[in-house]
């Protein structure tokens, strides 16, 4: 997958880029709505017997207009997001910078300059896609918009239990604490890619204490959870305190020396601890020998 990023201003020339299937949105996640998107797309490059293409925007737009909620860390940061896309057969990444020079390009500039200008002829989008100042275009328009220049295809909501499949909700479920429902809408549990900071083992309880830092990712409510840990492709089982804002505590069992990076799967809370394992817990933490700071 060839991944281009775009900046500044832009006005894309038709005729010097291959033809395309264009997927639009933010795809924090690529959860099953996004990937429902995305395959109807590749459906279609592979009928038409062209690209297929993502165009996605970095920062995430709250970041720049004015409201309340701005969308600092990600469910996937951007190496996780192109590695995914890539791994769903997605040819080629185009990554806009979202400032405030293109917030307000009106929906039919984006369309000509952008959608059209990089050779669009088809695209895929969700039913609540919306595009240009204010975001005041919407799949209707964009069939206006595209109108002989590409056809266009909505991607009709995809829900669980009634309820829509958004990264929102996927953040809320985290901002729960409630990592064993992810997997409904993420369609895998929750996961993230971390260093190991330090580690040590703890002589009197027999386990091994790691640190590990996460950069740019959006992490579950503090708490302890059970959580499997990945390492130059060995698993580990653990416990997990979610400790400072970027960071995490594993707890494994034994002496253990795990390598670093880390990838670390939230499956569930720890809800009830028996009494001997949240002292054990409690003990490792508190270990003044172990030095965490809080
Ligand atoms: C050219 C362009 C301009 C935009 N301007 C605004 C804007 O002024 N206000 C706004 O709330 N969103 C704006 N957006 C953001 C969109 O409403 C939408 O959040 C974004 O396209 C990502 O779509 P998705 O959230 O469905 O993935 C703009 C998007 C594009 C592509
Ligand atoms: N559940 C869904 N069913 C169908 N299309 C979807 C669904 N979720 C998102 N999409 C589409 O996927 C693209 C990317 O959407 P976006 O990144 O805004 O996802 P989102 O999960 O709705 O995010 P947020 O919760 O932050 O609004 C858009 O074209 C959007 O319409």
């Amino acid at each position: 997958m060839k991944t281009i990023f775009i900046e500044g201003a832009f006005i894309g020339n038709r005729e010097e880029h291959e033809p395309c299937v264009m997927v639009l949105g933010f795809f924090d996640g690529v959860h099953l709505g996004h990937r429902s998107l995305i395959d109807t797309a590749k459906d279609i490059a592979e009928k038409k017997g062209i690209e297929l293409a993502v165009m996605t925007f970095f920062p995430h737009p709250s970041n720049i207009l004015r409201v309340q909620n701005k969308i600092t860390s990600y469910l996937t940061p951007l190496p996780d997001k192109q590695r995914l896309l890539k791994n769903m057969g997605v040819e080629k990444l185009y990554i806009v910078t979202f400032t405030e020079q293109f917030a307000e390009l009106s929906p039919g500039d984006f369309i000509k300059k952008y959608v059209a200008g990089l050779h669009s002829k088809h695209v895929v989008a969700g039913f609540d896609f919306t595009y240009g100042y204010r975001g005041k275009g919407n799949m209707e328009r964009m069939k206006l918009d595209g109108k002989g220049l590409f056809d266009v295809t909505t991607v009709p909501k995809k829900a669980f239990n009634g309820e829509k499949i958004s990264s929102s909700k996927i953040r809320k479920l985290l901002d729960e604490g409630k990592v064993e429902d992810v997997h409904h809408f993420l369609g895998n549990h929750y996961s993230a890619h971390g260093m190991l900071e330090r580690q040590s083992f703890d002589q009197n309880s027999g386990k091994t204490v790691a640190h590990i830092v996460f950069q740019h990712y959006y992490l579950p409510q503090k708490g302890l959870y059970i959580v499997e840990v990945t390492a130059q492709e060995r698993i580990y089982q653990s416990i997990s305190l979610l400790h400072v804002h970027h960071s995490c505590v594993l707890v494994l069992e034994g002496n253990i020396h795990i390598p670093a990076p880390v990838t670390i799967k939230w499956l569930a809370k720890v809800k009830a601890l028996s009494p001997l394992q949240y002292k054990s817990i409690d003990q490792i933490t508190k270990n003044p020998y172990y030095p965490l700071k809080a």
